[in-house]
């Protein structure tokens, strides 16, 4: 286990940002921390990378507690904070020199480390530039480098696309996921499709709880009740219809006909547990509506989190609890 929260609190004044959150990042992961604004992202990786301590709970990183044990633990750490801390008035190489002399890499192995962390991220060409200067993906892309100076095994990204034009965040998220194979990597995002395009596993955190965790492969799955599935049946809507709701686990029904080639399209909702495509063919067959094609219809990650988020608001407003936006 590269990272592990244990029952992590954090409380301002009398807000709670983070409310007793626990999950872990097995090593070579990409964990995605995905919440909209305000959810308390920013909180959990300034927690876990030590620079605040948790009201309550506790933060390991490779084994070694990140207040306890806290410089064990941050030499396993590379941090890309939300604002990177780039002095604007150096070049990107003197830069780099100054973070691996903060970071204590030994002098005589100071030159062929930027080497390598400066074409591992693509910096090259703009080596003797003065920071300031450069573009905002180059910006981000030498924040990147400062984070990997000393060969952290785990690396804690913040919002690392924020404020990048497209062409910026595509070419941010390949450095990632290229990082991704010899870091594990923690980053915080706003974005649906960026978890899905970059990490393994996401944990989605709403108003400091955290509402799921899964492999993002199956989250859109996993957070479901229902199945949906189009079909296209030969046959007249009322019948078919009829035959379908009558199946054990339908919930609901809706489509249109097509008088013209006698077909009807329907979109079905189903219970998760129950498969009712055998009994579909067959029940349809008997009565002689075949079905000209059946398919799946997953929902995307970003309709399960709007639905997530949607239906937290539902429960506050029902229980009488008007909640304003940070
Ligand atoms: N220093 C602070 N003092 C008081 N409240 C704070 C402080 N920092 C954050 N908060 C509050 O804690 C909550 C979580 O903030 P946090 O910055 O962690 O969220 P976030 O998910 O990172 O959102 P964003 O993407 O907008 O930064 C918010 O309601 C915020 O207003």
């Amino acid at each position: 286990m590269m990272i592990e929260l244990n029952n992590v609190t954090k409380v301002y004044g009398s807000r709670k940002a983070v409310d007793n959150i626990s999950f872990s990042v097995d090593k070579g992961e990409i964990l995605g921390f995905l919440g909209p604004n305000g959810a308390g992202k920013s909180t959990t990786m300034k927690m876990i990378t030590g620079y605040m301590p948790p009201t309550s709970g506790s933060i390991k990183i490779a084994g070694y507690d990140i207040f306890e044990q806290a410089l064990e633990a941050k030499k396993h750490l590379g941090y890309l904070p939300e604002v990177p801390p780039l002095y604007t008035d150096m070049t990107v190489d003197s830069y780099l020199y100054f973070v691996c002399e903060l970071k204590g890499v030994p002098v005589n192995q100071r030159k062929d480390k930027i080497q390598e962390v400066v074409e591992e991220i693509g910096l090259t060409e703009v080596r003797k530039r003065l920071i300031r200067n450069l573009s905002k993906g180059y910006k981000q892309r030498v924040g990147l480098a400062q984070a990997i100076i000393g060969d952290p095994d785990v690396l804690v990204l913040d919002e690392p696309t924020v404020g990048l034009d497209p062409k910026q965040i595509k070419e941010i998220r390949d450095i990632i996921k290229k990082l991704g194979k010899r870091h594990t990597i923690i980053l915080s995002t706003h974005i649906l499709p960026e978890v899905s395009m970059v990490c393994d596993r996401v944990v989605i955190i709403n108003k400091g709880k955290i509402v799921a965790i899964d492999k993002t492969e199956n989250l859109s799955n996993a957070l479901q009740n229902s199945r949906r599935y189009f079909a296209q049946i030969a046959g007249p809507y009322n019948k078919v219809t009829e035959i379908i709701k009558g199946l054990y686990g339908v919930k609901n029904v809706q489509g249109e006909e097509d008088k013209e080639n006698g077909t009807v399209q329907l979109e079905i909702e189903t219970s998760v547990e129950r498969d009712i495509r055998k009994e579909m063919f067959f029940s349809l067959a008997k009565a002689g509506y075949p079905i000209m094609e059946l398919r799946s219809l997953g929902y995307s990650l970003e309709e399960v989190f709007l639905q997530l988020t949607t239906e937290e608001e539902k429960d506050n407003e029902s229980m009488g609890n008007i909640q304003t936006r940070a």
